[in-house]
């Protein structure tokens, strides 16, 4: 069935709350103008701001017109869209307050219940208790569970061991925004489609593998959250992990959700934890300081406000990782995610061998080697760069590297590229569960990342600093190079 066809109820818990308006609400939309909303679903935001739904619907109309470029909202479309949303008071942790929720559930009864969790992650287990309660559960609902899932193992087992007591695992849907990105999702089709590919993806051919996640933003007045996270669980824990996996799991069955995660769980299980003189060399941890972005000068993460002057919170970090199979034999994974960093851009980078047999001028022999490059974000698209020889008389045989490039808003001309939420909402009305992760990928994740975190936690170091608008710590650049090896500069 198509989404079209499938009514739903969207409850949104924290449906007023920064996620929910910015992302969520105008996601919606545009499921809605795309005509993949069903007529008949309805959208319940709950929280605990004493509004009634006409009140919810300025509101959710205003953040449209801030997070929705005006050319794509269509008034006819807004309109429906509006009248689909819904609004119920909720105190998340009082069961009685429920009962308004369940009466507005229960005026549909043939429709998929999706329960969206937009708050705090301490929050889950009593909203799936009152929720239980109060009989708003059926065995068709889903429940969606935003990141972060805990700060650690133990934490993040709590909070899945909580909302497992009330969902089966096959109607929990945990999301990594990063992976309804429509480049993610292209590294599949690119990977498994295309045997020129296929053929190659292994350490025969690929000698390093480089993943950035870059980010011009600061930590845009979050430091609450963000200074008890740092870098490592905000990004790593999950997103790069998450690409980690899709660039090196082996192929799937086929796509079905559980085969997909079965071979990401096995990526996760076969990663080498740095432990020992690893922390050496294979680990970079850093915290911007005062520098430019943008030609303006912005503060350092300590002069931020709300600052702890004894704050260890890291705001970048590089890693080598190995990964102990067959295929990834001797082949690093540099992974490498912060704030404040020059631009804003995420992108994976296979590095091939260089050609064994060399005939060319040795001067050139630097050029040597070739490079796939997927780009997440912006100007999403695929590049392999190649060899070629240099046009024009009198050269000689001179080698350039050029691009064979496809950009994805120039080749698919009229296509728009969508939010990652409105790829993901769609999913979960459709009930696809494989672009989500499942509870023993965040078991596996958390588990290598705890390590590092014990030992940052027992060193009590600070992070090294770097200037906000440079590309992180020198010892990043140094733990590249020492391998003989730079980051891909053609950011
Ligand atoms: N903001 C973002 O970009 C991202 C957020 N997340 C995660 O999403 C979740 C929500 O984040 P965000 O939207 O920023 O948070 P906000 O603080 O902006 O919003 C929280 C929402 O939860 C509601 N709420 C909180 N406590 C209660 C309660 N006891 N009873 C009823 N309603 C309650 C608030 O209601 P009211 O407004 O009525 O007070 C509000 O609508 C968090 O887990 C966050 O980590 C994940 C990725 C990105
Ligand atoms: O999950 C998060 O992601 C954003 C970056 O997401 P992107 O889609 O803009 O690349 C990051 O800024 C935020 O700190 C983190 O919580």
């Amino acid at each position: 069935m198509v989404s079209h066809d499938i009514p739903s109820d969207i409850v949104i818990f924290g449906a007023l709350g920064d996620l929910a308006q910015r992302k969520l609400i105008p996601s919606l939309y545009h499921l809605e103008n795309a005509g993949l909303l069903c007529k008949e679903s309805r959208i319940i935001g709950v929280a605990r701001t004493d509004m009634d739904t006409a009140g919810f619907r300025e509101q959710c109309k205003s953040s449209l017109a801030t997070f929705v470029k005006a050319e794509e909202l269509d008034p006819t479309n807004q309109d429906i869209f509006l009248d689909k949303l819904v609004y119920s008071q909720v105190d998340f942790g009082t069961t009685e307050q429920y009962q308004g929720l369940k009466s507005t559930l229960d005026e549909q009864l043939e429709r998929t219940r999706i329960f969206y969790f937009a708050t705090a992650a301490s929050l889950y287990g009593i909203i799936c208790k009152n929720l239980t309660e109060t009989g708003c559960i059926e065995e068709s609902s889903r429940v969606v569970l935003e990141k972060p899932i805990g700060h650690d193992h133990d934490s993040s087992n709590q909070i899945n061991d909580e909302v497992a007591k009330y969902f089966e695992e096959s109607q929990i849907y945990r999301i990594d925004h990063y992976l309804g990105k429509e480049t993610v999702q292209n590294l599949i089709a690119l990977r498994f489609a295309n045997p020129i590919f296929g053929a190659q993806w292994n350490q025969n051919q690929i000698s390093h593998v480089e993943i950035t996640v870059a980010e011009k933003v600061g930590i845009e007045g979050r430091w609450g959250y963000f200074d008890k996270a740092g870098q490592m669980r905000d990004m790593v824990q999950n997103h790069l992990l998450q690409l980690l996996c899709l660039t090196a799991m082996d192929p799937p069955g086929d796509l079905t959700a559980d085969m997909i995660r079965d071979e990401k769980v096995k990526v996760l299980k076969l990663m080498k934890p740095i432990t020992g003189s690893m922390h050496n060399d294979h680990v970079v941890r850093g915290r911007y300081t005062k520098g430019m972005i943008d030609g303006k000068q912005v503060p350092g993460y300590m002069e931020e406000e709300g600052a702890n002057p004894t704050s260890n919170t890291e705001t970048f970090v590089s890693l080598k990782v190995e990964i102990k199979s067959w295929r990834w034999a001797g082949v690093p994974f540099y992974l490498r995610t912060g704030k404040r960093l020059p631009e804003k851009v995420s992108q994976i980078t296979i590095h091939f061998k260089k050609q064994a047999h060399y005939i060319f001028d040795e001067s050139q022999r630097h050029l040597a080697h070739n490079k796939l490059i997927i780009r997440l974000q912006p100007e999403e698209g695929i590049s392999l760069q190649i060899l070629n020889k240099d046009q024009g008389l009198g050269q000689g045989m001179r080698l350039r590297a050029g691009p064979l490039k496809l950009n994805f808003s120039e080749t698919f001309e009229k296509a728009r590229i969508p939010d990652a939420y409105e790829r993901l909402l769609l999913e979960v009305i459709q009930g696809n569960q494989y672009l989500f992760v499942r509870r023993d990928e965040i078991e596996y994740a958390w588990k290598w990342c705890d390590q590092l975190l014990e030992h940052w936690d027992k060193e009590n170091t600070p992070p090294l600093p770097y200037a906000a608008g440079s590309w992180g710590p020198k010892a990043s650049d140094l733990m590249v190079m020492k391998d003989g090896r730079s980051w891909h500069e053609d950011q």
